[in-house]
């Protein structure tokens, strides 16, 4: 037996999803470029459970059937104001509240695909309120409902602040949404995929994949930037940081990738953003700071920017918290894992691989006075 480590290369499925193919990134065939620059977050969503894009009356009533299906069980609300606030991270939070739906939800266990079609519906639905609602609980307010009357990036950001957002951080918002949709079979779609495999239910699935994206080498890499941008906080300290941290072999967040090796296609769309959002704060040092760090990493060590580099600028300009961003990440990518959780379960066939022994030769049993 041979292995592989961290399973490199190793091609573990056929999907429609998505494709990463010579760093070219697409949805069902359409280059992300193209859906940056021209759709919104719903489309997407059409798209990756699809597989096609939708009309638009189609698109106006899978909008208003996310929206109406947005709001969370009282229980649920309930439960998260119990959860020791100040201790939790708002990505354990999620994990646990995602999977508590499932106890209110008498379908959870059905497994026909009507049924899971409408479980898919309700968690991306759900997923933001439940965010936003334990953002406002561990500040001591209410949660804000969900309105029917705005689009999914819209209502994200009036259930956090309560207040009405403005076009341009709506626009932003969604575009980082489409951005980080679906990235093929990174570590926690391979999660999601897995789970489901058993033929477990649609949100165990998901609440497989917000642990595993939850990780600093993943979808936690996010918070652990803004992290590090905070900690240089001038752009006159970045050269002393990164050279320390280059020389002490420490791992540059937001850099580096397992498939990508001539750079994230999903980077410069959140650059330009970053310098945008930046100019209009008036706080262009996050941006200033990002791409000095960027040109060092870069030029020395030949790793290039991931997703989560320059998203970290982003969601800061927006005035999001900081330990919000791996769960934002999670509201985008539950479209992704809900596209291939019911491609799985199309198609399934249990996921179970080998490992390669390398543990003691074979010994006997020893009685416990002997030892
Ligand atoms: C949405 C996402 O998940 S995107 C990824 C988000 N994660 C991060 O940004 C965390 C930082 N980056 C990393 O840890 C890695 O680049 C990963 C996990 C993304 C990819 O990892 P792998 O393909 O397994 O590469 P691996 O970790 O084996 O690194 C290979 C070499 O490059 C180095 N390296 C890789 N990434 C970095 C980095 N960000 N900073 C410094 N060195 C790095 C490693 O130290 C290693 O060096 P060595 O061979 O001298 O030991
Ligand atoms: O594909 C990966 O390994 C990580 C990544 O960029 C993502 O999930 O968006």
């Amino acid at each position: 037996m041979s292995t592989t480590r961290g399973l490199e290369g190793i091609v573990a499925t056929t999907s429609s999803v998505s494709s990463i193919i010579e760093s070219v990134l697409t949805y069902q065939g359409y280059d992300i470029d193209d859906l940056a620059d021209n759709a919104s977050f719903e489309e997407v969503i059409y798209l990756l459970w699809n597989g096609r894009l939708p009309k638009e009356d189609e698109l106006s009533q899978f909008t208003q059937e996310l929206a109406n299906h947005a709001e969370i069980p009282k229980e649920i609300i309930d439960q998260m104001k119990a959860y020791p606030i100040g201790k939790v991270h708002p990505m354990a939070a999620l994990r646990t509240a995602i999977s508590s739906l499932a106890l209110f939800d008498e379908q959870a266990d059905v497994m026909e695909e009507d049924a899971n079609r409408l479980k898919a519906l309700k968690i991306q639905a759900q997923i933001p309120t439940i965010v936003t609602a334990f953002s406002r609980i561990r500040e001591g307010q209410e949660p804000v409902a969900p309105r029917t009357d705005l689009g999914f990036a819209a209502n994200f950001l009036y259930m956090l602040t309560g207040n009405e957002p403005d076009e341009i951080a709506v626009n932003a918002l969604d575009k980082a949404l489409v951005l980080h949709a679906d990235h093929e079979l990174n570590a926690s779609t391979f999660t999601a995929r897995v789970c489901v495999a058993t033929l477990s239910d649609v949100y165990s699935g998901i609440t497989a994949a917000i642990g595993a994206l939850k990780g600093p080498l993943h979808g936690g890499a996010n918070e652990a930037v803004m992290k590090m941008l905070t900690e240089i906080g001038d752009v006159n300290n970045v050269e002393p940081y990164i050279r320390k941290a280059l020389d002490n072999k420490e791992k540059i967040m937001g850099f580096g990738h397992r498939v990508y090796k001539d750079g994230d296609p999903r980077a410069k769309h959140l650059r330009e953003m970053s310098k945008r959002l930046t100019e209009i704060t008036g706080e262009t040092k996050w941006y200033e700071m990002s791409i000095k760090i960027d040109e060092m990493v870069t030029g020395e060590k030949g790793l290039l920017p991931n997703v989560d580099f320059y998203s970290a600028s982003v969601y800061h300009s927006l005035g999001i918290n900081h330990d919000l961003f791996t769960p934002i990440f999670a509201v985008s990518r539950t479209s992704g894992w809900l596209a291939h959780i019911l491609e799985q379960y199309d198609n399934n066939r249990l996921i179970r691989p080998r490992a390669e022994y390398v543990g003691p030769d074979k010994r006997s049993y020893i009685p416990i006075e002997q030892r």
